[in-house]
């Protein structure tokens, strides 16, 4: 099976600094890979090269077998990429249920006339809109408090608003940047199941995430980035064993005193 999102020998220079040093990934469908790495890694700018925000300075993005890099961002999106960010980037004022229609706006035709003068079109979509937006809300359990200011629901409530957001791009691979930042032990314990359930769902899911409890618990690989180098990719069971990985995480010299950060035993362990 061909992958749905491929980088070959993707570099990325901030001015003398390599925060990617020619990373090559394959993600196939219906996979969950993590991709993990000490704090300045790399991470999120390989997230920004992947999803367009930024350029690559050299190598390539490949998205169902077409090569993407250099296009804008929504233009990726449109083609069936979401993405989160690493915290809320909510419409704090506005419901729940509208926090979602938003993410429908790539899909409409409605003009501003249609708008303006409320025409049958307008009429008719809105109230398309309007269902899709509950649908989304109902998949991800949150379609009874579709009324409630985005800011009245708990944390962890709001995250996971983030992502019904995201799916209403009806994307084929979803990224999550540090979904679990902030959440307590309970609220990540719930978001595995939600990245299982959609993963179960048919989604391709793409995380980057501190909480190693949650990325063993959910990846299938895991890519490990270091000085935006890939040191290791693997199974989960494969990365944590790794020594070049031990060492990135807790320096030279001090391998096996602090494996378990790297195992993620205890809850919310942050490496
Ligand atoms: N826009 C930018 N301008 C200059 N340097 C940048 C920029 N974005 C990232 N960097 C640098 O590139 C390196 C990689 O950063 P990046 O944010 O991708 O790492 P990360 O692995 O996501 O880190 P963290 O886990 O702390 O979020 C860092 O040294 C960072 O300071």
């Amino acid at each position: 099976m061909p992958p749905i999102l491929e980088t070959q020998k993707v570099s990325r220079y901030f001015g003398g600094l390599k925060a990617l040093d020619e990373v090559s990934i394959q993600i196939f469908p219906g996979e969950i890979y993590g991709i993990i790495g000490p704090n300045g890694a790399g991470k999120t700018t390989l997230f920004n090269v992947l999803t367009g925000t930024i350029r690559a300075s050299s190598g390539e993005v490949f998205f169902k077998g077409k090569k993407i890099s250099g296009l804008p961002p929504e233009k990726i999106a449109r083609m069936g990429m979401a993405r989160t960010f690493q915290g809320i980037k909510l419409f704090k004022y506005m419901t729940v249920l509208d926090n979602v229609k938003i993410g429908f706006h790539t899909q409409t035709r409605t003009s501003l006339w249609d708008a303006i003068f409320h025409t049958r079109t307008y009429k008719k979509e809105e109230e398309m809109v309007a269902q899709k937006g509950l649908d989304i809300l109902k998949r991800v359990e949150l379609d009874s408090y579709a009324s409630y200011t985005a800011s009245s629901l708990p944390y962890g409530m709001q995250r996971k608003l983030e992502i019904a957001r995201a799916l209403s791009l009806n994307p084929d691979i979803l990224l999550l940047d540090e979904p679990a930042a902030g959440m307590n032990p309970r609220e990540t314990e719930e978001l595995v199941e939600f990245i299982k359930k959609l993963n179960a769902e048919g989604l391709t899911i793409v995380v980057i995430e501190h909480d190693m409890k949650l990325i063993m618990n959910v990846c299938h690989r895991i890519a490990v980035l270091d000085h935006g180098v890939k040191i290791c990719e693997g199974s989960p069971q494969d990365v944590q064993c790794n020594q070049k990985v031990i060492e990135a995480y807790l320096g030279r010299g001090k391998i096996g005193s602090k494996r378990s950060s790297i195992a993620g035993e205890g809850s919310g362990t942050h490496a």
